[in-house]
């Protein structure tokens, strides 16, 4: 894996209802994340945090169904232009919100640099739905199908290009709250899921394997989108839209660790942190323990 790396922070909560998730950076950083991975030997510039505009007023008020749309798509553009120059600088992006909404930005960025970038949707949620589709106006519900080049055009022409990815270099893994209008698009576009009756039918070594092998030979990089909310409320609490019955502590662990055996991941992003509704940090704690797995840490 690339052993430079430089960290983005996006203090993102428009995308939701539920205030705090802007904090994730923070949070993040302060659980200690630059030593432990300077520790695995890596050289890790951070850049500091995306200015996201503030909106008006009225921040409830859900026009066309797409809640802060203006504001978000200005973050995103920021955000997708900074992940552009650390990928032309030849380092890894590590992207740490923030809402999920930011995956549109990171993706744009990432995604302008490669023929076919792989994603792997580490998450309870598909993120799938459309203005159309969605049962509440909230872009962090959407950032998937904007990348497919499905959904507002002020969202999927962030950064001047569309589509970003291919819905065949798609893996979404932990899902376990799919809307209605999610599963046709998953349908339709023939989309990879590993629902959490995969993952408990054939145990997470096998879905790893799986995906790994499925995206080693169509991709040319594979982007991380690891939603924290992907992990059981149990393990995870400070986060927006828990979702009980969740992937494990351990086998998110084991999931990053053959992640890393893989030598496949190009960038990386670590969402839906949420301090207020957290335990002690909890879950920012986790986020930087999976980071470990994830970049190369192990007891051998
Ligand atoms: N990134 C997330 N946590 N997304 C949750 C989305 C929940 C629901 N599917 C919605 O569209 O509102
Ligand atoms: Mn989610
Ligand atoms: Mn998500």
């Amino acid at each position: 894996m690339n052993k430079q790396l430089s960290v983005i922070g996006v203090p993102m909560d428009l995308g939701q209802m539920r205030r705090g998730v802007d904090m994730g950076p923070s949070a993040i950083r302060y659980a200690g994340m630059v030593e432990r991975l300077e520790q695995l030997k890596y050289n890790i510039e951070d850049l500091g945090d995306i200015e996201i505009p503030r909106p008006k007023q009225n921040t409830d008020e859900k026009q066309d169904n797409l809640r802060n749309l203006n504001e978000i798509a200005e973050g995103s553009r920021r955000l997708a232009k900074a992940v552009d120059e650390v990928v032309e600088n030849k380092r890894f992006p590590l992207v740490l919100g923030g809402d999920h909404s930011i995956a549109m930005g990171t993706l744009a960025g990432v995604a302008k640099h490669y023929e076919n970038l792989g994603v792997i949707w580490y998450d309870a949620h598909g993120d799938l739905n459309t203005a159309d589709s969605s049962p509440s106006g909230n872009i962090h519900g959407m950032p998937l199908a904007v990348s497919l080049g499905v959904g507002h055009e002020k969202l999927t022409s962030i950064h001047d290009y569309e589509p970003k990815i291919k819905p065949e270099n798609i893996v979404i893994i932990g899902a376990r709250s799919l809307d209605e209008g999610e599963r046709v698009l998953i349908e339709e576009k023939g989309i990879k899921v590993y629902t959490m009756h995969e993952v408990d039918r054939m145990g997470m070594t096998q879905v790893m394997e799986e995906t790994v092998d499925y995206l080693k030979d169509r991709t040319d990089g594979v982007h991380l989108s690891l939603d924290l909310d992907g992990l059981d409320p149990n393990e995870a609490p400070g986060v927006g839209t828990p979702v009980m019955g969740g992937l494990s502590y351990r086998e998110s662990h084991l999931a990053m660790e053959m992640l890393h055996q893989s030598g496949m991941i190009t960038s990386a992003e670590f969402v839906e942190v949420n301090p207020i509704l957290d335990e002690k940090n909890k879950t920012a704690s986790v986020a930087v323990g999976l980071m470990g797995s994830l970049f190369g840490e192990s007891l051998k």
